[in-house]
């Protein structure tokens, strides 16, 4: 099978580099140039666990091209993995997707049968409108043709993104047509079956369950992929809301989170109180569906909560920074981790750029320390005026206050008492709530986590 793949990012990348491991003859389009020639050149241009293992061991299936001029109208599925952002007032600019879908019609011959699939986050109706742009283009060029566009939306995480991609819960497929319904089938028969040999880098996990599949109108698949996000937004902004009544009480909430977790009705996963969630989904996505909603005049009151909580996490940690060391103008502050999540470069909605803005506002002097991120933060924040860290024990010197903020694996395992010896104030802000509270008290730390009920 032929595979275009519009949009080489972190959904278009880690598809195509999947499906090409799978033995499929994969194209990867992206308008930015300088990404196709590092792909090119063997480099892979973001920080994904085994990608670039996977890319080496399929690259005589991966063609990189940055003009549609190369486009084989031969092709069996199009992929659109183009970015869909926020316009800034929740609603989505589709005008990417939209670009994409003149191009396709543009190129598509009377021969051309592709399927077009649409793995982009987008509002309801966008793949009718994707049809339509197509079908339009086409009859410039008095071809009259159905098109199937097929939303099948991605619930990869970054950091864990081709995990994900090889040994996903569900497939969902959003279609009108029986044709586009088997193309579909067939394309992801290798991870509905799991017939393939794992990539040594994202070995299969014992006894895994085989993908489900869920069959439906691309309405439905749209609206699953912005329900599957605020859902798991919610799951966080709740747990982080009783954070802050077990603070007030004196509770430990990752004890609470505990005893909550066990049952199997509401499960352990995603219940762990901190900062709060960023990224480049879910602040776009409950923004977009409540965009979505007032344009029906209906009250989504639980997903603009979830909004509201998740974005005070961020400014709790400047009070909890002011209750301990009162003033702040003067005080040096470092940040332990900038990137939103660990295992990733990625800084879109990083709880950490809004704590650093803060910070400088309030006169604070700010250092900061990410072992991916720092070159991500410099380049697209060249106003941040934070003096960059080489490592843990360059932040810490001469701070007043730490404030962990990404749970690096190797942040866990730092040598805290040690390295708080060379604080002003021994203040240790854990913004994750992951590290040994106990044992940090006992080497003389101010320790304060999020809801931990100091
Ligand atoms: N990042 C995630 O974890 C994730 C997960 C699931 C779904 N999504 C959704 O998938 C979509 C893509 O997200 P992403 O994070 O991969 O974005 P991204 O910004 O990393 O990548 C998008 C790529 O598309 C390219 N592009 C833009 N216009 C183009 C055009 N006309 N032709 C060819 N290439 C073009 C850009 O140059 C860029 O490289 C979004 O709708 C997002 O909401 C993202
Ligand atoms: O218990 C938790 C779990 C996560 N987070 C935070 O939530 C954010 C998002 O984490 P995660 O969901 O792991 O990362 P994403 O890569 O943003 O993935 C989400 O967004 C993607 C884009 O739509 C979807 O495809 C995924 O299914 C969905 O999990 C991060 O800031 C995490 O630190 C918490 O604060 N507490």
């Amino acid at each position: 099978m032929k595979v275009l793949i519009v949009g080489s990012g972190y959904v278009g990348l880690t598809t195509g580099s999947a499906l090409a491991y799978l033995g499929y003859e994969v194209t990867l389009l992206d308008i930015n140039k300088e990404r196709i020639l590092q792909l090119r050149d063997g480099e892979v241009p973001i920080h994904e666990r085994g990608l670039s293992e996977v890319i080496k061991e399929s690259k005589h299936n991966m063609k990189f091209i940055s003009e549609w001029e190369s486009f084989d109208s031969n092709v069996d599925v199009v992929i659109i993995a183009v970015g869909t952002p926020n316009k800034g007032n929740g609603d989505v600019d589709l005008s990417y997707v939209e670009i994409v879908a003149k191009s396709i019609g543009e190129k598509l011959t009377v021969e051309s049968e592709p399927i077009i699939i649409n793995k982009s986050t987008v509002p309801i109706g966008s793949a009718r409108r994707v049809k339509t742009i197509i079908e339009e283009e086409l009859k410039k060029r008095n071809i009259f043709k159905s098109i199937d566009v097929a939303s099948n939306p991605e619930f990869l995480r970054e950091g864990e993104a081709l995990f994900d991609t090889f040994y996903p819960d569900r497939i969902v497929i959003g279609v009108e047509t029986e044709k586009a319904k088997n193309r579909l089938l067939k394309l992801y028969q290798p991870l509905l079956e799991q017939t393939f040999t794992p990539p040594l880098s994202i070995k299969r996990p014992e006894g895994i369950s085989l993908p489900s599949v869920i069959t439906t109108s691309p309405t439905s698949a749209e609206l699953i992929k912005y329900a599957a996000n605020s859902f798991l937004a919610m799951k966080i902004s709740f747990i982080n809301e009783f954070a802050g009544l077990a603070e007030l009480v004196g509770a430990d909430i990752k004890e609470v989170a505990k005893g909550i977790g066990l049952d199997k009705r509401i499960g352990d996963r995603f219940l762990q109180a901190g900062i709060g969630w960023g990224g480049s989904c879910f602040g776009k996505d409950t923004a977009a569906i409540l965009f979505t909603a007032n344009q029906y005049n209906y009250d989504m009151q639980l997903i603009q909560a979830t909004i509201n909580t998740n974005y005070k996490q961020r400014e709790a940690i400047i009070r909890i920074l002011q209750s301990e060391l009162k003033v702040l103008r003067g005080s040096t502050i470092g940040l332990l981790g900038l990137a939103f999540k660990p295992n990733t470069d990625d800084l879109r909605d990083a709880p950490s750029i809004d704590i650093i803005r803060s910070l400088i506002e309030l006169g604070a002097n700010v250092k900061v320390f990410d072992p991916i991120a720092m070159d991500n933060c410099s380049i697209q924040n060249p106003e941040l005026n934070v003096s960059y860290c080489n490592s843990a024990d360059e932040l810490f010197d001469g701070c007043n206050g730490v404030v962990l903020v990404t749970e690096w694996e190797e942040f866990l395992h730092l040598p805290y008492s040690k390295l708080a010896n060379n604080m002003k104030n021994k203040v240790i802000v854990d913004g994750r709530n992951v590290l040994d509270k106990e044992n940090l008290k006992k080497s003389g730390i101010i320790y304060r986590g999020i809801g931990r009920g100091e």
